[in-house]
């Protein structure tokens, strides 16, 4: 089973600050979400009311098609694990991971077994593990809840590129052996674009676009071939980023319309796709139309 995720009208404010505004959303059942967003765009508040760790100002939020808020049997199904974990210091790993077994869909062996491939010693205290194993930590108490919606929000901060590289194939290898919903926020786009099928970009306390991510790669393209040729192409197009090697040139553009895609062609330049990176940069920088 997995749960489905909708925002109704939903505004979150801190004091007199709006961290959410106004926020309509629905996330399929069964899927995987990227939540992306620069800093300060309200990703770990919104993941924070699908957990019900907060309450919406006003608005609606469900999660399988009911309200989370004060909805202990769902909220068991229901995982949130935030950067860094939110343990207790003087607990063991062990004793760490045990605390997971309040819920009912726990897995303790299969928790054990992460722990071991990612050699995080069972009797250590919390607070003398480095900061990658505190997050190895957070990320395996999240995949051992085998909950209905898995949020990790930025888990991988401090996990050097092996652990991040381990970490995203044990999700998935768990995501293809069991349906369920998963929502991925983190800055290390490009990292997570190939695992991705729907991305939200929040920005200042709104959804900015929310797409399949098959509509993010249509939406630009890296022209790459001779410098000149990409350079007479690239005429009046919205160039995003360029980078040069001899007499080859790439260039990222946002829109290529059919004559200009058979220009390039014609003039033997490579049209490839643009990362959700580039397109997020684009997207959110501060000097788009509006901002
Ligand atoms: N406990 C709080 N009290 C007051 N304001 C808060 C609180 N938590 C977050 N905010 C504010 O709400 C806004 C959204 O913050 P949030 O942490 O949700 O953003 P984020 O997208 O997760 O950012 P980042 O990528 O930097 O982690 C920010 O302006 C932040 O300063």
């Amino acid at each position: 089973m997995s749960f489905s995720v909708s925002l109704r009208d939903v505004t979150l404010k801190y004091r007199d600050s709006e961290a959410l505004s106004n926020v309509n959303l629905e996330l399929e059942a069964g899927k995987i979400h990227g939540l992306l967003g620069r800093n300060g765009a309200g990703k770990t508040t919104l993941l924070s009311l699908l957990a019900a760790f907060r309450k919406p100002t006003a608005g609606t939020v469900l999660v399988n098609g009911g309200p989370i808020w004060e909805n202990a049997e769902i909220v068991s199904r229901v995982a949130l694990i935030r950067e860094g974990g939110d343990f207790d210091d003087s607990d063991t790993v062990k004793s760490s991971i045990e605390t997971g077994e309040i819920r009912p869909s726990f897995d303790r062996d299969y928790a054990l077994k992460l722990a071991d491939k990612f050699e995080l010693p069972l009797n250590k205290k919390v607070r003398s593990l480095s900061r990658g194993k505190r997050s190895v930590l957070a990320a395996i108490c999240g995949l051992a809840a085998r909950a209905e919606l898995a949020m990790f929000d930025e888990v991988h901060l401090g996990m050097d590129a092996p652990t991040r590289d381990a970490f995203y194939k044990e999700l998935l290898a768990d995501y293809m052996d069991r349906e369920h919903t998963i929502v991925l926020s983190t800055h290390l786009i490009d990292e997570v674009a190939n695992y991705l099928e729907e991305v939200v970009i929040l920005d200042r306390g709104s959804v900015l676009r929310h797409e399949p991510v098959e509509a993010f790669q249509r939406m630009g393209a890296t022209l790459t071939g001779p410098a000149d040729a990409v350079d007479a192409v690239a005429v009046g197009l919205e160039v995003l980023a360029e980078q040069r090697l001899g007499g080859t040139k790439s260039a990222t553009v946002t829109v290529l319309d059919a004559p200009t895609r058979e220009r390039a062609a014609a003039s033997g330049i490579e049209i490839g796709p643009v990362g959700l990176q580039d397109l997020f940069i684009h997207l959110t920088s501060p000097e788009r139309d509006g901002a």
